[in-house]
């Protein structure tokens, strides 16, 4: 029997950030392993022209909820979704909500967050550090609360190199932050950004990292516990391998390499690719929850989720066995083979941007504008250059985290609690975790069929002659043009072809003597 499971039978848990990939993954575990618990709150707002109820039907209907409808058929009924926005004032819910909510909730997941680097500060303090001190302040209000489980990043220090299961200060307090975003306006928020940040990289570490210290400023009588995943990627084993519904972190570069439109990333091969599946996260999660519910430690503890120390894979390993499992599995209509390098300073990295990535998409735009089409390719390649510098920072240095709480708190679960909430990232074999990873992303996120892959594979080998063919015209054509405007060119071809001429026929001769 489960004592974690057996701890969420009954219960009321209240789940922000539950639409997101994690999220997702969080609701499904519970379920399926709790399906006697009593309801999940989840703070949804309406998004992109669907209601709230069409966003859960859709969840829920979706191929990671299959499981679940096995074990806990009557899932539809268990779900609340309730009405908010956390970019509002008391989340814009409603009295009788706030009511339902205040009085039962048992558990609250805190996973809602910009996870956006480029996001406006003003917008990142708002969800990540305000609605945060929001809602702890309504959990100080639930009297049957027994556990706030905070959903931070391994990266909110990322300025440090090695990070401890601590929380770490930012010189300027969260609330003056808070207080100054009210009556800033946008230019000097612009202008202040790079100071307040300082060595983190962008605004969503930096707000993830105040949003940590308004957990603890604000922990109170609460019983809190903060879970610092590292990269999340698609889950490794449940429910099942491979799953992934967005472009996040290195999902979005997957997909571009298996499209052929990433063919170099500037990365330290060597550096730790610090990568944890989404499975793995809600493990640990759930097994927090339980912890910090029923044994209630004096303090707040701090849970590193990540692979580096105690398993660790590096983005070299990574890359060639993305490119290997394309070599088996391509995707669909690529735009180009997958083929992909890593180069390690600036000049490599703007020379390969603009041969392999830049004067393909020039080229395709014009055969595109000469086939009476509407040009896309330079815009989608820009698009990826963006991203790809947003991501440099984190796949060109290395991070040590220690996991002191996590290893601590695998040591007080029962067997079979190891077993069903396994986040024991030792037993995580990296290749097959990644060639699962490329597949899902195919499968799950791509939607397409494996039924296609004779096709796709197809498709490669003309793509193959196409290059070919490409690379032997423009050999000519340099040539031809090269030959007619320089002497020396002419020479040096002459003197070749007579070369080879004189070489053909001492072949010749020297076979015909030894017959
Ligand atoms: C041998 C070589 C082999 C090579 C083989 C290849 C192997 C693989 C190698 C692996 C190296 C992995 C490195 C991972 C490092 C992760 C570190 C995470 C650390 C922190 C982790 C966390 O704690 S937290 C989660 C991370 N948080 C994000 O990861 C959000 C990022 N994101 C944004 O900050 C915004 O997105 C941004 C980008 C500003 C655009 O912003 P923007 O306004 O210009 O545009 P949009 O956001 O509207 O997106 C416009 C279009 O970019 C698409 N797209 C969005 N993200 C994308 C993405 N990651 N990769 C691709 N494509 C992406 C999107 O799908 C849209 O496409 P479409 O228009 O077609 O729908
Ligand atoms: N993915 C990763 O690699 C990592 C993630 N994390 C942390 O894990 C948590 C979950 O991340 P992940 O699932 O990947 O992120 P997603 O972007 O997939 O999900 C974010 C969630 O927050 C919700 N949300 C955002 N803004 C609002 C709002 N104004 N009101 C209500 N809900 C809102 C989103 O709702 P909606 O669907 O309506 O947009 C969505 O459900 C975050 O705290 C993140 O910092 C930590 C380390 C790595």
């Amino acid at each position: 029997m489960s004592m974690i499971a057996d701890f969420y039978g009954g219960k009321s848990i209240l789940i922000t950030g539950a639409t997101g990939f994690l999220g997702k993954v969080l609701m499904e575990k519970l379920f399926r392993t709790s399906p006697d618990l009593r309801v999940i709150y989840i703070l949804v707002r309406p998004k992109a022209g669907q209601t709230l109820q069409q966003r859960v039907f859709q969840i829920l209907n979706s191929k990671l909820f299959e499981k679940v409808k096995e074990v806990c058929p009557n899932v539809h009924e268990k779900i609340r979704a309730i009405s908010a926005d956390l970019n509002q004032n008391d989340f814009a819910i409603s009295m009788q909500d706030m009511q339902e909510l205040l009085s039962y909730t048992d558990i609250i997941f805190h996973c809602a967050a910009t996870v956006r680097f480029d996001d406006h500060l003003r917008h990142a303090v708002q969800l990540n550090v305000t609605a945060t001190q929001q809602l702890l302040l309504m959990a100080s209000q639930m009297p049957n609360l027994k556990a706030f489980i905070h959903i931070s990043t391994a990266f909110s220090n990322c300025n440090l190199k090695h990070i401890d299961e601590v929380i770490y200060p930012c010189p300027v307090e969260p609330k003056k932050i808070i207080d100054s975003m009210e009556w800033l306006d946008d230019a000097i928020i612009d202008e202040i950004t790079p100071k307040l940040i300082g060595d983190r990289p962008n605004t969503y570490t930096y707000t993830k990292a105040l949003g940590e210290m308004v957990v603890q400023q604000e922990s109170g009588k609460l019983n809190l516990a903060i879970i610092r995943p590292s990269i999340v990627g698609a889950t490794w084993q449940e429910p099942f391998p491979g799953w992934v519904d967005n472009v996040n972190g290195p999902t979005g570069l997957i997909v571009a390499a298996g499209k052929g439109f990433l063919r170099s990333i500037r990365a330290t091969p060597m550096a730790v690719a610090d990568l944890i599946p989404a499975d793995i996260v809600v493990n640990l999660t759930l097994a927090v929850g339980w912890y910090t519910a029923v044994h209630r430690p004096k303090s707040t503890l701090i849970y590193h989720c990540t692979s580096g120390n105690l398993n660790p894979c590096n983005w070299g390993k990574m890359g060639i066995q993305v490119l290997a499992t394309f070599e088996k599995i391509p995707l669909e209509r690529a735009f180009r083979r997958p083929k992909a390098d890593f180069t390690t300073n600036n000049v490599t990295t703007q020379y390969w941007n603009a041969v392999s990535h830049r004067a393909p998409a020039i080229i395709y735009d014009f055969y595109l504008r000469l086939t009476g089409r509407k040009p896309r390719m330079t815009k989608l390649m820009n698009r990826l250059l963006r991203t790809l510098s947003m991501l440099e920072y984190f796949i060109n240095r290395s991070w040590e985290w220690s996991t002191y709480n996590t290893e601590m708190l695998m040591s007080k679960l029962t067997p079979e609690d190891q077993r069903v909430f396994n986040f024991d990232v030792r037993q995580l074999n990296w290749l097959e975790y990644i060639e699962n990873y490329v597949l899902g992303v195919k499968k799950y996120l791509l939607k397409e069929d494996m039924a296609g892959i004779p096709e796709a594979k197809q498709h490669l080998k003309r793509l193959r002659n196409i290059h070919y063919l490409f690379n032997t015209a423009l050999f000519l054509i340099a040539w031809r043009l090269l030959i007619a405007r320089s002497q020396v060119a002419r020479n040096v071809w002459f003197f070749i072809v007579s070369f080879c001429y004189k070489f053909l026929s001492y072949f010749r001769a020297s076979s015909t003597l030894k017959v």
